[in-house]
């Protein structure tokens, strides 16, 4: 063993250390301390603005809403606890902002767990996964967000460490190449997913049941501003906090960077008091009408209307159309519109319901048929 290598290896908190050190870097150990901080840098830290962080409810008890969800992870977390047991695999799904990692780090306080974050495009090989896998303690959480977006070679080689806790690595090429069995410690993989659909069936079968997170109400919505205005020592009226709800898309986060702009507008304009008039103003100042819709929104109800005759269109055509990213759309904006009815989901494409037309202004046309061929004047 070289020095250097020597080093590293002592340096590792597992034995493994030299191995992974090859898998990712072939030999060259200097170029491994080089990259391994960066990764490292990478893995451990979520993507989340501090923002986000500081009004993060720390345990279930502030965590508002998803009752279902929250009941069943509190409960798994309660029998994993009388047995003095890892907690089982979890598996979290919807839209972005609803409170998935969130839920991730209560999980991980409720059973006195560390927390490891990592997100699936971040983990491009093996060795990577193998660098967190084996960094881990016993009954650790490894939260991956976007799992989704898991390379299909790198689940393979998560489906043992998540069934059995052991990882097989392949080494060298060609005759050489033999498998090297790590045994890990007993651990819990929370998966974090906006897109349950694209899940392969052996990744979402090792899961067991999904916990869907819906979008929460304007209630819910309303006691988490009061929450987060409480956290910022802003003076926020119930009516106002009823206001910026109601435009929040039913998502939190979307809740809280309203409050941010609302609490802005508060100070230079208002004598920081956030009443109902105040947020009203506030929020129509930011283009968001009093159903929560967005400038972009209603370019992408204005394009599927004028320019493909109220569709159905493909989603990439709306995208072009409306100058956005198409992954954008189906992830951000697209969920809250057919939740709100105003555009239906084919196979054929996007159509644009009457709620679309009458939030336009436009008159709904009477001869319009949906693709069941369900007349929707
Ligand atoms: N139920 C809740 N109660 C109070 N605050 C919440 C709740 N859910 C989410 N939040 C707030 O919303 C913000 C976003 O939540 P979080 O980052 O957990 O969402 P996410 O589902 O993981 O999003 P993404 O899919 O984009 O990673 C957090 O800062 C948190 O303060």
């Amino acid at each position: 063993m070289m020095g250097t290598e020597r080093l590293i290896a002592a340096r590792s908190q597992h034995p493994s250390c030299l191995l992974l050190c090859r898998l990712r870097h072939g030999s060259d150990a200097s170029k491994f301390t080089a990259l391994s901080s960066n990764f490292y840098d990478q893995t451990a830290a979520t993507p989340d603005s501090p923002f986000d962080v500081a009004l993060r409810p720390p345990d279930f008890s502030e965590f508002a809403g998803q009752e279902r969800v929250k009941e069943r992870l509190m409960l798994m977390v309660e029998a994993a606890r009388q047995r003095g047991e890892t907690l089982t695999h979890v598996l979290l799904c919807g839209p972005p902002g609803l409170g998935k990692t969130t839920l991730a780090h209560i999980l991980a306080t409720a059973m006195g767990s560390k927390l490891h974050s990592a997100s699936g495009p971040q983990i491009e090989r093996a060795g990577d996964l193998a660098g967190i896998l084996t960094n881990l303690q016993e009954r650790d959480i490894l939260f991956i967000d976007e799992i989704h977006r898991l390379h299909p070679s790198i689940e393979e080689y998560l489906y043992p460490a998540m069934e059995d806790f052991r990882l097989d690595i392949i080494i060298d090429q060609g005759p050489k190449a033999r498998t090297i069995r790590l045994d890990l410690p007993p651990f819990t993989l929370v998966g974090a997913t906006t897109r349950a659909g694209m899940l392969t069936a052996p990744m979402r079968g090792r899961f067991g049941i999904p916990n869907r997170l819906d979008y929460y109400t304007v209630d819910e919505l309303k006691g988490i501003l009061m929450r987060s205005a409480g956290l910022m020592q802003v003076d926020m009226r119930p009516e106002g906090a009823a206001e910026v709800a109601r435009r929040s898309r039913g998502t939190p986060r979307v809740a809280n960077h309203l409050l941010r702009w609302v609490r802005d507008y508060a100070q230079v304009r208002a004598q920081n008091i956030i009443t109902g008039e105040v947020g009203a103003a506030a929020l129509t100042m930011l283009d968001i009408d009093e159903d929560g819709l967005d400038e972009m929104d209603k370019r992408i109800l204005d394009a599927i209307i004028n320019k493909f005759n109220g569709g159905p269109v493909g989603l990439n055509s709306v995208a072009v159309a409306v100058h956005e990213d198409a992954s954008t759309l189906e992830d951000v904006h697209e969920p809250y519109l057919v939740m709100q009815g105003y555009v239906k989901r084919t196979p054929r494409g996007r159509v644009a319901m009457p709620a679309a037309y009458k939030k336009l202004g436009l008159p709904v046309p009477i001869t319009s048929r949906d693709p069941q061929g369900e007349l929707f004047g």
